[in-house]
Parts: structure tokens; C-alpha cells; sequence
């Protein structure tokens, strides 16, 4: 028996679990987890369901005549199909480190394919990448797209279902951005739309706020301001230096970008409009 996730979207209109789980139950299927949500400001409806099947063939025919007939947009995995994840980061690695110590662990079960950054391994003191390769793929204004060409090699040869900028400190193009859509995010280090930019908890010590945040966003060409998967905060006081709340933030940074990455490599992460429906 394998166990499966399917998560589909689509118009909402009655009878769609109906249908959905009945053909599982057709297929001797036994669902083992199911959630859903209509969202009445798009009309749209949501669902991801976790299943065990013995024989998914006939039953992905079937479900493919029905959703022509609900035009409604599926994907389906094997659970245990580990997704593969291309990781950049710039010069702060200590989002980067804890996503490769909860892979460690098996906390976040995914295969990092490769580490990417625009700085050598050298000069980021990187040791123990876990298995992944590390590639260095510097940039200046004048090299963006035939970096970004070599980064988009990259991403294709190592078949990365995924890419996470764990602090990568270079704006993406909207071509790249564009062609990331949904399967690239990025840790943005203030509680968004608060403090856009490469400078966020200056800007938070400036405007003197009272609380810090991190916020977990898929990219598009507009400079933070992709649909959030993921936020977190912690309060501060008037005795936080910028230093200080650069060293508050890291720890909120990496649980924010660990939820997030949890959320997409299980498939509960569906991209609605400019929001995000992310299910438990
Ligand atoms: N297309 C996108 N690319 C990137 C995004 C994004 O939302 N869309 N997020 C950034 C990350 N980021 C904040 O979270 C960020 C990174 C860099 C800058 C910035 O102004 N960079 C300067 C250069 C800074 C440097 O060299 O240190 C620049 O590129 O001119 C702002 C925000 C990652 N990419």
C-alpha cells in the first residue's frame, strides 16, 4: 500500500468532495487526512487529501475525466517522493545552517541538491553542507543575467522542485521571478509590509516599533511583496541597538523559513490571487 497527496483547486460548487472521495473509495482508496476551504472573496475551493492506494493508476484516469469535467487544477504524489530544494545564500548563512540541521535530523524531509551563493564558500566558512554541493556563482550589476543564466542551469540540471533564498541578498529579475512562479521563496527579515528592502531592522530601530518579525513569501518581480506563506514576531524594547535586533531576528528568521519550507515540500501551500491558503 502507498500512501498519496493530492491537492487540487478549483470553482467552488457543491458536490466536489463528494466526487473527489468517492472515486477514492471506488479505488479502495482510505483517505487518512483531508482538509479544505472555500474562499468566498475568490469563489474558489481548496483541497488536499492524504490517501492509501494499492493500485494509483487507474485511479489518477479517472480523476484526471473529472477534473476536465470541474476544471480544476491537480497534482498528485507518493509521500515518500522526497522533494529536491536548490538553497542561495548570501552572507548571513544562519538560516541556511538551520535548514540543512532539520534535514539532518528528519525534521524536514527533503533533498537539498545544491547550496548556491553569490560569495565563496571560503569567504561564508561553510564546512559541513550535509552532501550538497556548493556552487559560487558571483554577480555584479553588469553580470546579473548571465548569472542568472548559469542559475537557471543549475536549478534545471538538478531537477530542484524548489528554490529557497535563505538570505540571498540579490534582487531576482522579473524574467527569473517569472519563471520561478510558485516554486521559489524567499525569508524576508521584518514583518511584512513593514520594512521592505535590504536594511529592515534599521529601518525598525528608526521607526522605533516595539515588536520585530521575519516573514516567509513566495517571489515574484515585485520586490517583496509576493504572496506570504509564513510570519513570526517578538517584542523588543527602546534598549535594542540595530545589532542587537539583527541578532533578536535570526532565531525568528529561521523558525519562520522552517514553517514555511514544511508547509511546501508536504504540499499544504496553494497560491490564491496575491495570498496563500496554507492548511495545518
Ligand atoms: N524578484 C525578487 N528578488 C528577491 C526578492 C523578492 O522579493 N523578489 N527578495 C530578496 C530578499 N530581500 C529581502 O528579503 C532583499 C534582498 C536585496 C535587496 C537589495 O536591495 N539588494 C541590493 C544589493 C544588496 C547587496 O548587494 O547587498 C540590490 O540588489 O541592488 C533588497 C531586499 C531576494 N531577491
Amino acid at each position: 500500500m502507498t500512501s498519496y497527496v493530492l491537492t487540487f483547486s478549483c470553482l467552488d460548487r457543491p458536490g466536489i468532495v463528494a466526487k473527489v472521495t468517492s472515486l477514492i473509495a471506488q479505488h479502495s482508496g482510505n483517505i487518512t487526512s483531508a482538509q479544505q476551504f472555500n474562499d468566498p472573496a475568490t469563489g474558489r475551493f481548496f483541497m488536499r487529501v492524504v490517501f492509501d492506494m494499492a493500485n494509483v493508476e487507474t485511479f489518477s484516469a479517472s480523476l484526471s475525466s473529472i477534473a476536465q469535467e470541474l476544471s480544476f487544477d491537480w497534482r498528485m504524489r507518493d509521500v515518500a517522493k522526497r522533494k529536491r530544494v536548490l538553497i542561495l545564500v548570501s552572507k548571513f548563512d544562519h538560516c541556511l545552517l538551520d535548514l540543512l540541521y532539520r534535514v539532518r535530523i528528519g525534521e524536514l524531509r527533503m533533498d537539498v541538491v545544491s547550496v548556491v551563493s553569490n560569495h565563496s564558500r571560503e569567504s561564508l566558512k561553510l564546512s559541513n553542507l550535509h552532501g550538497a554541493t556548493f556552487h559560487h556563482l558571483p554577480i555584479t550589476r553588469s553580470t546579473k543575467l548571465d548569472q542568472e543564466l548559469q542559475l537557471r542551469n543549475l536549478i534545471e540540471e538538478t531537477g530542484a522542485d524548489f528554490v529557497i533564498l535563505a538570505r540571498y541578498m540579490q534582487i531576482l529579475s522579473d524574467s527569473m521571478a517569472q519563471w520561478l512562479e510558485g516554486r521559489c521563496i524567499n525569508i524576508h527579515h521584518s514583518f511584512l509590509p513593514g520594512f521592505k528592502g535590504a536594511r529592515p531592522y534599521h529601518q525598525a530601530h528608526e521607526r522605533g516599533v516595539k515588536m520585530i518579525g521575519a516573514t516567509a513569501h513566495f517571489v515574484t518581480g515585485d520586490l517583496d511583496e509576493g504572496p506570504i506563506i509564513a510570519q513570526n514576531v517578538e517584542p523588543i524594547t527602546h534598549r535594542d541597538t540595530p545589532a542587537m535586533l539583527i541578532a533578536k531576528g535570526r532565531a525568528i528568521e529561521q523558525r519562520v523559513l522552517a514553517s514555511a519550507v514544511g508547509a511546501l515540500i508536504e504540499d499544504r501551500v496553494f497560491l490564491n490571487g496575491r495570498r496563500t491558503v496554507v492548511f495545518d
